[in-house]
């Protein structure tokens, strides 16, 4: 039966050991706000025979087809992932340890849920697989993400979703609000339900990725006293209670049978929402047990480095220091050529001077942070990346039969263009679709066969080139001359 099981279990995994066709959450992403790197199977990389989860090492060197630097984001996060993923299994283990011998080639359908057949389980035994003893309890670990705008956070954690095939959802925490305005923290597990398809199973198992998280700390809190944000707060305290592990109900989506009653939030190795499916294949509610859930919480923290910096002045200089101009702190003016970023010094007593409440952030042990992107970075994510702006619009217009080239010139000065702007590699997208729009309004129908991009058309001072069918040797000359000129006049 062993033999037999075995080679099921290889038919339906795929290269990661992570995930199977049959489970694939593509189409349920929500609340798409970026384009996600299109990434296929045959991207993901082989893990070595027997070990069922992908190694942080290999979930980070997979991230890197996908996102440029933040090496130390990318790190921080697979680590979480993979140890969090690890106390799933070991929790999911724990609850039924022979089910894991249970499962027959017959059950191998659409049918079958994934806490049956789920990637994180089916290659490696459960933890405690041959025991029923209670395994050691690993503590919920979610993840803190501090970054600027556009430069990685949301796309790390998307990846990292979609690679290990669970369910992802994106809320704004800027939307959560406590009274009756706006939308409730449950809609973050309403949404991942969603991602999950409707399977509660899945959706318990999940990541939920929560931006603007910084919004939500208590607004006077820095030193004044008497006047607190208990709006920001309250909105803490329910994001908390959800981070730990709570039951929270969400509706169906055209359900039509009775309630199912909530699973024991006593047990922690309660399997969140599967009551539901076997109790009724279309209930009204899901009751959802987050104790499985990933939290991702990410966030600007603009103002965060000058409580650092004020803090580390104070350490080190006894006394605070003019924050008015950085380099009167020592600390701040060594000669390295990256400059420090204050974010990478956090500590969580910077996070309650910000304005969240000690509980909230002790929910959150894992703490990393992104490094603004300079324009060799923004350079390698409009060119280099996996799915890049570059050759997507590349493949636009071969879409038409033409052929688009940008000339290095031209690459550089939209990065420069895009870094001046702000907004990380957000704006790349917007320079390009503004830059292309005038060939992407003659070019269809046209008797166009080839457009160059030039430093002058990314400047605005010259309009593309175009050349008909015959005159590729014309279009490469004009491409080969500018090449020719930008790299003499580079220094
Ligand atoms: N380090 C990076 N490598 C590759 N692409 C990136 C990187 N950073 C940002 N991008 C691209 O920029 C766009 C915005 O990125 P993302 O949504 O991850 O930003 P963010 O840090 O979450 O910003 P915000 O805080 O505003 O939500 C995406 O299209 C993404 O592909």
């Amino acid at each position: 039966m062993w033999t037999t099981l075995t080679a099921t279990r290889i038919k339906l995994v795929t290269a990661t050991g992570l995930s199977h066709p049959r489970f694939n959450v593509r189409n349920v992403r929500t609340q798409p706000r970026d384009a996600t790197p299109d990434i296929n199977d045959q991207d993901i990389p082989n893990n070595p025979p027997g070990f069922g989860l992908a190694t942080p090492r290999e979930l980070v060197q997979y991230l890197n087809q996908f996102v440029i630097g933040q090496e130390n984001a990318k790190k921080v996060l697979s680590v979480a992932v993979f140890n969090h993923y690890n106390r799933v299994r070991a929790n999911l283990g724990y609850s039924d340890p022979n089910e894991y011998d249970s499962i027959h080639e017959s059950d191998v359908d659409e049918s079958v849920s994934i806490a049956q057949l789920s990637p994180l389980r089916k290659k490696l035994p459960p933890l405690s697989f041959r025991s029923r003893e209670r395994p050691v309890l690993f503590e919920k670990s979610n993840v803190l993400v501090l970054g600027p705008t556009g430069s990685g956070k949301t796309l790390l954690a998307r990846t990292l979703a979609k690679v290990l095939d669970v369910p992802f959802s994106i809320s704004d925490a800027t939307s959560f609000t406590q009274a009756n305005v706006g939308e409730d923290v449950d809609m973050a597990i309403q949404r991942l339900v969603q991602a999950a398809n409707f399977d509660p199973v899945r959706a318990s198992t999940g990541i939920v990725y929560i931006d603007e998280v910084d919004k939500i700390a208590r607004r006077s809190s820095s030193g004044t006293e008497g006047s607190r944000d208990v709006g920001g707060e309250g909105v803490q305290q329910s994001l908390l209670r959800m981070m730990e592990g709570s039951v929270v109900t969400v509706q169906a989506k055209g359900g039509v049978s009775a309630e199912i009653p909530p699973p024991s939030t006593s047990d922690p190795h309660s399997r969140g929402g599967q009551r539901a499916t076997q109790a009724a294949s279309k209930p009204d509610v899901y009751h959802i047990d987050t104790s499985n859930v990933l939290f991702i919480l990410s966030g600007a923290f603009v103002g965060l480095d000058k409580i650092i910096k004020q803090r580390v002045a104070k350490g080190s200089i006894g006394f605070t220091a003019n924050l008015a101009s950085d380099t009167t702190l020592p600390f701040f003016t060594s000669n390295r050529k990256t400059p420090h970023n204050p974010l990478d010094l956090v500590e969580t007593g910077d996070l309650v001077k910000y304005g969240f409440i000690p509980e909230f952030i002790s929910r959150l042990p894992s703490i990393t942070t992104l490094a603004p992107l300079t324009i060799p970075d923004l350079r390698r994510i409009l060119t280099e990346v996996k799915g890049s702006l570059v050759s997507q619009y590349t493949a636009l217009f071969g879409y038409s039969g033409v052929e688009i080239r940008f000339t290095s010139g031209a690459l550089d000065e939209i990065c420069k263009k895009a870094f001046e702007r702000g907004g990380g590699a957000r704006g790349l997208r917007g320079i390009m679709e503004t830059l292309l729009l005038d060939p992407m309004y003659e070019v269809p129908g046209s008797d166009i066969f080839h457009v160059l991009i030039t430093i002058d058309t990314v400047k605005g001072t010259a309009p593309p080139g175009y050349w008909k069918r015959g005159q590729a040797v014309k279009f490469w000359e004009a491409w080969a001359t500018e090449e020719g000129n930008y790299s003499k006049g580079k220094p």
